[in-house]
């Protein structure tokens, strides 16, 4: 896959140099942070494993208007991938912590939403691609939404825009595996974002939400959470995350 080069993207620079403050300032300013490595080695191949042993029977995708020609599954929540991002000692939990540890309307832990599935998504097909969006706000305090890259030999680049004030900028990534997309939900936390249309090659992601532990559930979000069919439409009803 296409390797970022961070000499012509300053913005990615923090990655390499290991500075902790720096991605926790990009996420706090912007947002939206594109971090790289952030499984360790071993609880990335125990994912991407788990994922090729469950073989999913994929659909294609019909409840998003902005997403297009993509497909998916759900991860069951008995999975060893749903311990493995939910492990309060994992690096996905850690790094969610750590980016929320200093703002102070997220006074309390972040979880992993026991209401909104883990799902892969495909994008494969000639033109996949989602148009400019904001993620839905599902949940009071607003959610953060993960696009975790499980491979990624396409073309497809994820396009962010990053508000500078009045200035708006807008960043580029082809993002590589390991990798996780993570932004707040809505306009006033989060920002736009897109993925161009694919040409050739694959990428498969997983996407996931974290909570604040006490977040209710907003009424009327429940149509946006059954994406791929069935599942567990009830059981959670009257559950708080
Ligand atoms: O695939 C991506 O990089 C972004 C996906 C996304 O924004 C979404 O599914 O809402
Ligand atoms: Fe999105």
């Amino acid at each position: 896959f296409v390797q970022v080069n961070v000499d012509d993207k300053p913005w990615l620079k923090y990655q390499s140099q290991g500075n902790k403050k720096a991605y926790v300032q990009q996420f706090e300013k912007y947002g939206m942070l594109y971090k790289t490595s952030v499984l360790s080695k071993h609880e990335f191949s125990d994912v991407v494993e788990e994922l090729e042993s469950l073989s999913l029977s994929t659909v294609k995708e019909t409840t998003s208007s902005v997403a297009k020609n993509r497909t998916g599954a759900r991860i069951p929540s008995d999975s060893k991938i749903y311990s493995i991002l939910s492990n309060e000692n994992g690096n996905f939990m850690k790094l969610i912590n750590e980016l929320v540890s200093s703002n102070e309307s997220v006074n309390g832990r972040m979880v992993i939403s026991d209401i909104v599935p883990i799902e892969m998504r495909i994008y494969e097909q000639r033109g996949a691609s989602m148009e400019m969006h904001y993620d839905d706000v599902l949940f009071s305090p607003e959610q953060i939404e993960v696009v975790f890259t499980i491979e990624n030999t396409s073309d497809c680049s994820t396009l962010w825009e990053e508000k500078d004030g009045e200035k708006k900028i807008m960043k580029e990534v082809q993002t590589e595996k390991n990798s996780a997309i993570i932004l707040f939900a809505g306009e006033k936390l989060g920002c736009r974002h897109a993925v161009s249309p694919l040409k050739q090659g694959k990428r498969v992601i997983l996407k996931f939400v974290f909570v604040h532990e006490n977040a209710t559930f907003l009424e009327g979000a429940d149509v946006h959470v059954k994406q791929f069919g069935e599942g567990k439409k009830n059981k959670n009803k009257n559950k708080k995350r």
